[in-house]
């Protein structure tokens, strides 16, 4: 046998049948490529992979009643499709403003809405914090309508190097800005267990809040770094087998949502910036200007509900919404994301 023939030949490496990364799995990734694949995620119920389903939008624009030449504020852009309905309405004249704090979507969403014409002879999108809208009209003046669709959008959601599901394997990070703030991994490290416990009943109405805050602060004591999310969902799944079984499943999978909604509120000081928002709103409308606000918690819709109240009492709005207006039946069953979804508006006097 020659030595060619002896030498060791290296087996071909299986890359096997499964996509490694997210980017591979969802063709939905490249919706210019595959738009039969988006259309049909869409009609099967589902938000593509890298993409978010506006909600409410046609009663926004009802109520927005957005005319050309008018000066407006999406102060949450997303993916932008609440912002193109409203550019539609413009017409080209007048100016919208957008604003988000996460760079790595913002970014996306710019170059998509420049794709579409839409450059900043119309449009000034802004990565800023909602909470500083008066920046924003210290330069536009007092605007015609605002919008602001609270919370994550499907593309963070959906994202695993984001930490924002526990369903994706990933690190425990969940700011919206991963540019600014501690992650959610490097807060539980610091809290102690009360405050985890108040946290997770405060920000999500968590009913395990105690059996829950035990297990992660007793991990923590005993030198476990709690750094990705399905470490977590463990910890979770683990503190409450005591639950009968037939109710176990379901009971957890809602914890561990509660659970990642309470740091998420957490980490962004959700409620923080809404207030300061919602109190910077008067000052930032034109007189018969118009907001609508979508919220996704109990939590946010409270303060949204108190201030928009408050401010109606002191004649600051002339008109608030009787109640909570909700997305159609059909809207819920295309798109399951809208279930949880409350809007609420006002007009300024
Ligand atoms: C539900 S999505 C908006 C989706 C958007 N309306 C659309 O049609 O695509 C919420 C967005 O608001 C952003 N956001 C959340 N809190 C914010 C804040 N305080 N200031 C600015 N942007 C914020 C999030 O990063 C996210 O991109």
């Amino acid at each position: 046998m020659d030595k060619q023939e002896q030498k060791h030949k290296r087996r071909v490496r299986y890359k096997g049948t499964h996509p490694r990364s997210y980017k591979e799995k969802y063709k939905e990734l490249q919706p210019e490529k595959y738009g039969d694949t988006v259309a049909h995620v869409i009609r099967k119920g589902s938000t593509p992979a890298g993409m978010h389903i506006s909600i409410c939008v046609k009663e926004i624009l009802e109520f927005l009643q957005i005319v050309p030449g008018q000066i407006g504020l999406d102060a949450t852009l997303g993916y932008g499709g609440h912002a193109l309905e409203m550019l539609k309405c413009l017409d080209s004249k007048g100016h919208l403003y957008a604003l988000d704090v996460d760079s790595i979507e913002l970014t996306r969403t710019r170059e998509r809405l420049e794709k579409l014409g839409y450059d900043d002879k119309i449009l000034t999108i802004q990565q800023m914090n909602f909470s500083n809208i008066d920046q924003i009209t210290a330069g536009s003046g007092p605007l015609n309508f605002v919008l602001a669709d609270l919370g994550v959008s499907s593309m963070q959601i959906d994202n695993p190097d984001r930490g924002f599901s526990y369903k994706n394997e990933g690190p425990l990070d969940l700011r919206l800005n991963p540019n600014k703030g501690i992650s959610a991994a490097e807060r539980l490290k610091e809290i102690s267990k009360d405050e985890l416990q108040g946290m997770l009943i405060e920000n999500a109405d968590e009913p395990y809040a105690e059996e829950i805050s035990r297990a992660i602060i007793s991990k923590i004591k005993k030198g476990t770094d709690i750094t990705t999310t399905t470490q977590l969902q463990c910890i979770i799944n683990d503190a409450l087998q005591f639950i009968p079984i037939d109710k176990r499943k379901d009971e957890i999978k809602k914890s561990c949502q509660r659970t990642f909604q309470a740091l998420r509120i957490d980490v962004n000081n959700e409620y923080e910036v809404l207030y300061e928002f919602l109190e910077k709103l008067p000052d930032s409308l034109a007189p018969g200007g118009r907001v609508a606000i979508l919220s996704f918690h109990s939590g946010e819709d409270r303060l949204v509900k108190k201030s928009f109240k408050r401010l109606l009492r002191e004649g600051v709005y002339q008109e608030i919404a009787p109640d909570i207006i909700r997305p159609s039946t059909e809207e819920c069953r295309l798109n399951s994301r809208a279930r949880s979804t409350k809007m609420r508006w006002a007009i300024k006097a």
